[in-house]
């Protein structure tokens, strides 16, 4: 196994950067530069040589094989943050024998093989790090805790469960069987099913959580909709003017709101028009608006060629600094009036669509447990039919155990036979 090394925090100058050594060689290695290596665990202040000179002073750290995030010998070397340091002590590592640089995502693939992360911890270990919404980072810090492994868990124990008591079954053929199992099989596969069932439909709310949500402003010429992004953007990311058809190309912002990532898109002001250009930035306007996931209209009460509201959509009255006595939503994108309570409402429909996300959260995710579910079926039909093929619904039980053991990577089924034999000597 090689010793494999990498730059663990971004490039650039920073106050301190880490360089990260795992494998085999790296207390060798590490040693090698800083002399001693500190007790593991614990961080020491060290000089790094190398070639009879010094690269820095770092704080480094150590972490025994099977006590490290990777599962091996790891070192880490917490420098200081200047591209130049970085290169020097990067040289001085592949100068060394057996060492060689990580490649993407290395360190995390041996974490995986060495069983220190499941395969959904690694999926959420990724999205831990893109999060850049509070919504992304709780879903993916769940994820990573090990979240969708304990639910395997105990999805698996009931299958077991389901198992074993077919099982008990097959072994009393050719006798008297004792009691009618099929009533505790059936409920543990409708409780599953039920179960998976939620969880699957789970799946689109928490890859909105990921992906995040478009809100496309709408509205006729000069309806306010470039006035109220720059308002909601804090800057001038789109052009404004008193000229009906200034915006053609549509300007995207992404925001965070109620912890959510939301792209709002400022859209050219719909109108019949000869103009072949406004005609085309409108045509954009209208497909990305369809598109999204939610539209705003910006009115002054007329009706907009093309576009009706339908849904959740927001109709809000724009300009509200130049109006007296509104009821419903009204904002000024100029004053920035009514922005607070407009940006509430998004939250609150955009937080209600997320709100079936559970412990899965990926498409693979979905796949496996629909898999899963369709085993189960086959297996309730099989347990239902006058004349039962106990084999054959025990057989479909171990196929949803593997299919919900791909959730995590985990595609040895021999503990499951062993664990079905297990507790299936009670009572024998
Ligand atoms: N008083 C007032 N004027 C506004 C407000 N919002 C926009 N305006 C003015 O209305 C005119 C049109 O504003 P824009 O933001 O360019 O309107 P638009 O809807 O993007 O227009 P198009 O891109 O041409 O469709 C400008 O002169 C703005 O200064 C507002 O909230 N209050
Ligand atoms: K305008
Ligand atoms: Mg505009």
């Amino acid at each position: 196994m090689d010793t494999i090394y990498a730059l663990a925090t971004a490039r650039g100058r920073a106050g301190l950067a880490v360089v990260r050594i795992s494998g085999p060689a790296a207390f060798a290695a590490g040693s090698a530069l800083c002399g001693t290596l500190p007790v593991a665990r614990r961080a020491g202040l060290r000089r790094l040589m190398w070639g009879g000179e010094l690269l820095d002073e770092a704080l480094v750290l150590s972490f025994a094989e099977g006590a490290s995030f990777t599962g091996e010998a790891v070192v880490e070397l917490h420098c200081h943050g200047g591209p130049a340091v970085v290169g020097a002590v990067l040289r001085a590592l592949a100068d060394q024998p057996g060492l060689r640089l990580a490649e993407p995502g290395e360190f995390t693939r041996r974490a995986l093989e060495n069983g220190v992360l499941d395969l959904a911890q690694v999926e959420g270990l990724a999205d831990l790090i893109d999060a850049e919404t509070e919504a992304q980072r709780r879903q993916a810090v769940r994820v990573l805790s090990g979240s969708v492994g304990q639910k395997v868990e105990g999805w698996r124990r009931d299958l077991i469960r389901a198992g074993a008591l077919l099982e008990a079954t097959i072994d009393f053929a050719d006798e008297e069987v004792p009691v009618d199992v099929s009533p505790e099989v059936l409920a543990l596969i409708d409780g599953l099913m039920a179960d998976l069932g939620r969880e699957a439909a789970g799946v689109a709310a928490a890859e909105r959580i990921r992906d995040g949500f478009e809100v496309a402003i709408v509205g006729a010429p000069n309806a306010g909709k470039s006035t109220l992004l720059n308002q909601l953007a804090g800057r001038e990311a789109a052009i404004t003017s008193e000229i009906a058809g200034t915006t053609r190309d549509v300007i995207e912002v992404r925001m965070e709101i109620a912890g959510l990532p939301v792209t709002f898109l400022d859209t050219a002001g719909l109108r019949d028009t000869a103009d072949p250009l406004e005609q085309a930035g409108i045509e954009r306007a209208l497909a990305r608006a369809r598109a999204a996931d939610l539209r705003l209209f910006l009115t002054d009460g007329s009706p907009l060629p093309g576009l009706d509201p339908e849904g959740d959509d927001l109709v809000v009255l724009g300009k509200s600094d130049t109006r007296s006595g509104v009821d419903g939503l009204a904002v000024s994108g100029k004053t920035g009036a009514g922005v607070p309570e407009l940006l509430a409402r998004i939250g609150e429909i955009l937080g209600e669509r997320v709100g079936s996300a559970g412990a899965l959260v990926r498409e693979r995710h979905r796949v496996a447990v629909t898999r899963a579910i369709a085993a189960l079926a086959e297996s309730r039909a099989e347990v239902v039919r006058p004349d039962s093929r106990v084999e054959l619904a025990a057989e479909h039980l171990r196929q949803a155990v593997r299919a919900l053991d791909a959730l995590v990577g985990r595609v040895d089924v021999d503990d499951l036979l062993g664990e079905i034999f297990a507790s299936f000597c009670i009572g024998k």
